[in-house]
């Protein structure tokens, strides 16, 4: 197998403060991976490093087997960042083929505008003017201009509609079955879970998982009792039960995470807690994503 991107035990500080903490990872050449985690989990640094963009304060990074910064990988790179610089003054169909202009075999105006889904109207319209949708097709284009090989996209469909997203993650899709290699950040788990090929976990600037989408959801799938209360518990008594492994609380519902449920509502029943509305909740990669977050709130 051909590997595209190679990251070996990264590391990045700011202002003593460490963001990522010694990350490693490799992708293949035609693989989609998605990078998940919580705000201010250490993606977006990530893939600065990756893009030689910022330093990494230990470890290297490479793309096709060479530094990012050299020009044989950047002609064969997209790059599709959260904020997009727009040269001012000029319209859409302007920066698409100025962009194009720096290529040598870049991808048709036609094609580019077919594949992102830029509207004819929107061509004549000045770039600094568009919707937070529109930018992000515009970015789209953009970075598939010289045809690259390898797709960096940070957040693709941030602040596009529904109709936008889905035809966005056809394109894809067909990106993949031209051999392209895909690397994405996104807080929509659903996205990750479907359009991924395999999904890198990050929290506080590590990997907790890295896998197929179905086999992340095993291992860190649980199952949680959940309810109401009618007077209050300390949450201390709920995580010293037995076969707890973690307690948290949204929207006033406590979450109890246990390796054996039926053990903890018997615990529950036999020792008269004062709930309510008990549920048994079934871990998805949403409830995992979520879980992580609040423990983010009580850290
Ligand atoms: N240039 C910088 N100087 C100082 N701290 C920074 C800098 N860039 C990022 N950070 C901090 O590093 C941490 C990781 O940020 P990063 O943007 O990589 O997270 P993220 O997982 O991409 O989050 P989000 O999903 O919110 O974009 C955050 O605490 C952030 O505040």
């Amino acid at each position: 197998m051909e590997s595209v991107v190679t990251v070996k035990n990264v590391s990045k500080k700011f202002h003593g403060k460490q963001v990522v903490n010694h990350v490693s990872f490799t992708i293949q050449k035609g693989e989609i991976v998605a990078i998940l985690g919580p705000n201010g989990a250490g993606k977006t640094t990530t893939m600065r490093m990756l893009l030689g963009l910022l330093l990494p304060t230990t470890g290297s990074a490479t793309i096709f087997n060479s530094q990012p910064t050299q020009l044989k990988v950047k002609e064969n790179i997209g790059v599709m960042l959260q904020e997009i610089d727009l040269i001012d003054r000029l319209t859409v169909r302007e920066l698409i083929e100025l962009i194009r202009s720096y290529y040598a075999s870049p991808l048709s105006f036609e094609e580019l505008v077919e594949i992102s889904g830029i509207q004819q109207e929107t061509l004549n319209k000045m770039a600094s003017q568009l919707s937070g949708g529109q930018k992000r097709r515009l970015g789209f284009a953009l970075s598939l201009a010289g045809n690259p090989e390898f797709l960096v996209l940070d957040e693709p469909t941030v602040g596009m509609d529904v109709h936008g997203r889905s035809s966005f993650w056809k394109k894809i899709r067909e990106l993949k079955q031209l051999g392209k290699t895909i690397l994405f950040t996104t807080h929509y788990l659903q996205e990750a879970d479907e359009f991924a090929d395999r999904i890198i976990l990050f929290h506080n600037g590590k990997i907790i998982a890295d896998g197929k989408p179905n086999a992340i959801k095993e291992k860190i799938s649980f199952n949680a009792v959940s309810f109401l209360l009618k007077e209050p518990i300390p949450i201390d008594f709920l995580k010293n039960l037995p076969s707890v492994t973690n307690v948290y609380i949204q929207s006033e519902r406590i979450f109890v995470v246990s390796k054996n449920t039926d053990e903890l509502l018997r615990l529950i029943f036999e020792q008269q807690l004062p709930v309510y509305n008990i549920q048994i909740e079934k871990g998805s990669l949403d409830d995992v994503f979520k879980q992580l977050t609040s423990y983010e709130k009580e850290s």
